[in-house]
C-alpha cells in the first residue's frame, strides 16, 4: 500500500514572552515520526497541550516547524509550496459554525476556495460546487442558503464540501467531530467512513474521544508534552495498553 503521509523527526519549539525579561520555551512536538497509507485513518490522541494541534497546523502550513521532513506521496512539503500541497491536505476544525463566514452564501463560499485553488471556469466551478454539496447529501437549492439557515449538523456537511471540494487526499479531523450530540456524530462518522471507501481518502483524527478512535482509527499515536510516548494498531493499543500515560487517558489508573 502507498505511503500518503511521511512524518520524519519533526520539531516545532513556541517562545512565550513574559513581561520584559523572561521569555518561556514550550516544546511542542518532540521528534514525532510515523506515516500514514493512503485510505487509512491514523488518531493523534493526548491530553490538553500534549501538542496534537500544533502536529495538524505545520501538517496543513499554518505553522512552520523547526526540524524535520513531511513528504507528501514521496514529496517533500516545503512552506513555498503549501499552496500546491493544500489541495492535498485539508483541514477540518472543530467548531464548523465559527468556520464558516455568516454573510457569505453557500454556494459563494465554495466557489471562492475553486477560483482561488483551481483554473476551473465558471461553468466548471458550478458543477463542481453541486456535486461537493451532493457528496455530502446537501442539495442543490442549499448554494442559495446562509450558514445559520443550517442545523449543526448540516454545517459540519458544509465544512465537510469545503475541505472535499478540492479532492484532497488527506483530511485532518481536529476534534471536528466533538461538538456534535451522538446521533449527528454518528451520522458524519457514517459519511466520512463511505467517502474513505469510495475515494480512498486518509484521516488524520485528533480526538480526545476513544470510543470514536476506536470506532474509525486503524493506527494510533498517544501524546505527552511534546513526544510520541506509544503508538500502534488502534485496537491493540486500546486493548493492551503499555505506557502509563495511555491507561491514564482510558482511565485505567
Ligand atoms: N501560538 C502559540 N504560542 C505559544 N505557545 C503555544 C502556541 N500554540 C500552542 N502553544 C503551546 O504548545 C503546547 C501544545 O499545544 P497544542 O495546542 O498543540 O496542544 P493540544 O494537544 O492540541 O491541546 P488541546 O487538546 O487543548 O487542543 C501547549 O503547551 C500550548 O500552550
Amino acid at each position: 500500500m502507498s505511503c500518503l503521509l511521511e512524518v520524519t523527526a519533526l520539531c516545532k519549539t513556541y517562545r512565550k514572552q513574559h513581561g520584559l525579561f523572561r521569555q518561556e520555551t514550550i516544546k511542542a512536538l518532540e521528534n514525532i515520526s510515523f506515516q500514514l497509507h493512503a485510505g487509512k485513518t491514523l488518531a493523534i490522541v493526548g491530553e490538553t497541550g500534549s501538542g496534537k494541534s500544533t502536529l495538524a497546523k505545520v501538517l496543513v502550513g499554518i505553522e512552520q516547524p523547526d526540524q524535520g521532513e513531511i513528504r507528501l506521496a514521496g514529496k517533500v512539503v516545503t512552506m513555498t509550496n503549501y499552496r500546491k500541497y493544500n489541495h492535498v491536505i485539508r483541514y477540518l476544525f472543530q467548531d464548523a459554525e465559527r468556520a464558516l463566514n455568516p454573510s457569505q452564501k453557500i454556494g459563494d463560499m465554495l466557489t471562492d476556495v475553486l477560483r482561488f485553488s483551481t483554473v476551473l471556469d465558471n461553468l466548471q466551478r458550478q458543477q463542481k460546487v453541486l456535486e461537493s454539496l451532493q457528496q455530502v447529501g446537501l442539495m442543490d437549492e442549499h448554494i442559495d442558503f446562509y450558514p445559520h439557515m443550517f442545523s449543526a449538523g448540516q454545517q459540519q456537511r458544509i465544512a465537510l464540501a469545503r475541505a472535499l471540494i478540492l479532492d484532497p487526499k488527506l483530511l485532518i479531523l481536529d476534534e471536528a467531530l466533538t461538538v456534535l450530540d451522538p446521533t449527528l456524530r454518528a451520522q458524519i462518522v457514517n459519511l466520512l467512513l463511505e467517502l474513505q471507501q469510495q475515494k480512498g481518502l486518509a484521516y488524520l483524527l485528533i480526538s480526545k474521544n476513544l470510543r470514536l478512535v476506536r470506532h474509525i482509527s486503524d493506527h494510533c499515536i498517544v501524546m505527552q508534552h511534546g513526544q510520541v510516548v506509544e503508538s500502534g494498531p488502534t485496537e491493540q493499543l486500546l486493548t493492551q495498553p503499555q505506557h502509563a500515560h495511555t491507561r491514564k487517558l482510558m482511565g485505567m489508573s
